[in-house]
């Protein structure tokens, strides 16, 4: 049966990879609502091709203008813009799954209610997790949602994991995240504090947004990919380990109790975790390059260098302190990626807003989405204020 689809954050590295393996598979999903923020042709061109029933931007200037060609354009697609109208797609009776991939805490609200309409949930937005993780499982067991992992290390573990959850606590040691260790895994650290955007978005393995490329260097992006793990697998901080692995072929693994290993490998593409999670429990095509075994270099492990890698071990601690604490870190990081990637922040600078914003605020309410959401402005303000003292 077609599968009819909405895909949150449409126009980016994940929602054009997503587009991309529909595309192969005609007949077989209908895409019935897509979503952008700034990239009005963008939509528009995919508007033209998939014909979705609705469109949505995320501001109403934006609205106006992919309206306008919409209609100029002569195309069936109705332009929503609301605070609510990514929440109204997501959860829309006539939508069968949702691929949630906007990027950070933009994507809470949406993705909760495609959880709470007990959607079969894509999930590639990881600072929902972070953010929300509690609430948001909840949410996904109360609910009925089928939530299937996008990320790749989640996807591997999910992957490799018994289909019956049940067993996990009896069978599973632990899981061992894989992570590229990012472009500056060999630079000097001294050397960090000049770092230009452009040098932190050039992932050596994966063409992805600018947020994760620069968490990806900073190795924050495995930090949040830890908290995302404890919420999506219910594992003890502890039972959750990073080891870089550079050429990213394996894409995470779980230990099991007898010291049995299973890994998941594969060409690192987005596709191919986006094809497994949209056909799930079937395989389908993915336009991805099959493995080389005859040709495939060495695949090497590393331990993460604390002193280069200073923020991967907030993960862990975020996660043994008061709940909500993630969402602090999220939206610090976020705060101070976004002043690097605008160049008023150092690189290396990045580290020193988390640390600031975790030791001003301590949270007390965590229940609600109300409660989350005013969490992270909150935290969104100190961060704003320590990226502030750093630039002066
Ligand atoms: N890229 C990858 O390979 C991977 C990404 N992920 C995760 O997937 C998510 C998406 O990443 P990626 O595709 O790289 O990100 P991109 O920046 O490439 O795309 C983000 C998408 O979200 C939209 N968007 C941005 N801000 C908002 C907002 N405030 N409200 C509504 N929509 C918004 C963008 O619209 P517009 O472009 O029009 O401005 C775009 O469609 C992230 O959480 C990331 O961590 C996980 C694993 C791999
Ligand atoms: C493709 C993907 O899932 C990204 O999260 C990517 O793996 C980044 O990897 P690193 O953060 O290990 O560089
Ligand atoms: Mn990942």
């Amino acid at each position: 049966m077609t599968q009819r689809l909405t895909v949150l954050g449409s126009t980016g590295s994940i929602g054009t990879s997503t587009l991309d393996v529909v595309r192969r598979h005609p007949g077989r999903f209908q895409v019935l609502a897509l979503s952008a923020a700034t990239q009005v042709d963008a939509l528009l061109a995919q508007c033209a091709e998939f014909l979705p029933r609705y469109a949505v931007m995320a501001s109403a200037e934006h609205a106006r203008v992919l309206a306008e060609k919409i209609q100029a354009n002569s195309l069936p697609t109705q332009v929503l813009q609301a605070p609510d109208a990514l929440e109204v797609i997501a959860s829309h009776p006539d939508v069968d799954a949702v691929m949630g991939a906007i990027v950070g805490a933009a994507g809470l609200a949406p993705c909760l209610a495609a959880a709470r309409a007990g959607k079969r949930l894509l999930l590639a937005n990881k600072e929902a997790l972070v953010v929300g993780g509690a609430l948001f499982m909840h949410t996904v067991r109360t609910h009925g949602c089928t939530l299937l992992p996008i990320d790749s290390e989640h996807s591997a573990i999910f992957q490799c994991l018994p289909e019956d959850r049940g067993t996990w606590a009896q069978r599973v040691d632990s899981i061992l995240l894989t992570a590229s260790g990012g472009p500056f895994r060999q630079r000097d650290p001294a050397t960090l504090a000049a770092i230009t955007p452009e040098q932190a978005c050039a992932h050596p393995n994966f063409a992805m947004g600018r947020k994760i490329s620069v968490d990806s260097a900073t190795m924050m992006n495995k930090a949040l990919e830890v908290i995302e793990a404890r919420w999506l697998f219910d594992m003890a901080p502890e039972q959750i380990k990073v080891v870089i692995h550079p050429q990213q072929i394996i894409h995470s693994m779980v230990q099991f109790k007898d010291a049995s290993i299973l890994a998941q490998l594969g060409t690192p593409d987005m596709r191919v975790p986006i094809a497994c999670g949209l056909a799930w429990p079937e395989r389908i095509e993915s336009g991805a390059a099959l493995l080389d075994f005859a040709t495939l270099a060495a695949l090497t492990f590393e331990e993460a260098d604390a002193q280069r890698f200073p923020g991967l071990h907030l993960s862990w601690q975020a996660l043994r302190a008061a709940e909500g604490t993630t969402a602090v870190l999220n939206a610090a990081n976020e705060v101070a990626v976004d002043a690097f990637l605008s160049r008023r922040l150092r690189f290396d600078h990045i580290h020193r807003v988390n640390l600031a914003t975790l030791e001003r605020l301590t949270p007390t309410h965590t229940a609600s989405l109300h409660d989350l959401l005013a969490l992270d402005a909150e935290a969104r303000s100190v961060a704003q204020s320590a990226v502030a003292r750093m630039a002066a």
